[in-house]
């Protein structure tokens, strides 16, 4: 997989460079190019905002250098040889977007080239969006209902979560089957070594080595942290998935 991020703060993604990324990126599963924004400006100054049409407060992000910063990142491909089979995802992080969840990490990782453009000031001037249209999937991707300074740091975050999932990423794909969201329910709780620890013992069936017994017990964690932190993932949920057990939860 192929990812280009975009912004004027390239150096805030050099965190892409440390742990399981990085040595993604070092194995070759993965090809992360940050590029600087202003590379694209064509004054002096290195311009890149200006006053909002139609007034208002902050700066808007110029059309013309995003458009040359996306083309040249459009061009640079997928790796691999020949023409990419799929047009590449634009992802524009927005607080306006679609919410990025497990679903959006797990079809984003399935796709050959991914492109962040990460926003400053207001945001961008639309016209790159649809200008985009052309030559990308543009995905405006929002991580939640709040607002950043800029798009940053849910670039870390989507690029983790989609990098993760790209086979050969995770030592131990095996770590990915039973976390948050893989089945649509919220993960059980861990315990480690010791067995107490300021009075508190781990779960007793946990020590029992009947793993029946744990599975279950795993199970009926996981949907009563489901019901209590996040109903709405319970309401959600496919009947069909639940046993008559999990029905008695
Ligand atoms: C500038 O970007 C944002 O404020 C942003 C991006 C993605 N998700 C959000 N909730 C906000």
């Amino acid at each position: 997989m192929r990812i280009d991020v975009v912004s004027i703060f390239p150096e805030y993604l050099s965190a892409l460079d440390l742990s399981l990324i990085g040595k993604a990126r070092e194995q070759g599963l993965l090809q992360l190019t940050v590029t600087d924004l202003r590379e694209f400006t064509a004054d002096r100054h290195r311009t890149v905002d200006d006053t909002p049409y139609g007034g208002g407060a902050g700066m808007v992000m110029k059309p013309e250098p995003w458009a040359l910063a996306l083309d040249a990142a459009r061009t640079r491909g997928p790796a691999g040889a020949g023409a990419p089979e799929q047009r590449p995802v634009l992802v524009v992080p927005s607080p306006a977007g679609e919410v990025f969840t497990q679903a959006t990490a797990r079809e984003l990782a399935l796709r050959e080239h991914l492109v962040f453009a990460c926003g400053r000031y207001e945001g961008i001037d639309e016209r790159v969006v649809e200008w985009s249209r052309e030559h990308f999937e543009v995905r405006p991707m929002s991580l939640g209902d709040y607002v950043l300074n800029g798009g940053e740091v849910a670039v870390l975050a989507m690029v983790e979560a989609i990098g993760r999932l790209v086979p050969g990423v995770i030592g131990n794909p095996e770590s990915l089957v039973e976390e948050s969201h893989s089945d649509g329910l919220l993960e059980y709780p861990v315990y480690t070594k010791p067995a107490l620890w300021r009075d508190r013992p781990v779960p007793e069936v946990l020590l029992s080595g009947h793993h029946g017994r744990i599975a279950r017990w795993r199970r009926d964690r996981q949907l009563q942290r489901t019901a209590a932190r996040r109903p709405d993932l319970v309401a959600a949920l496919d009947p069909a998935g639940l046993d008559r057990a999990d029905r008695d939860v």
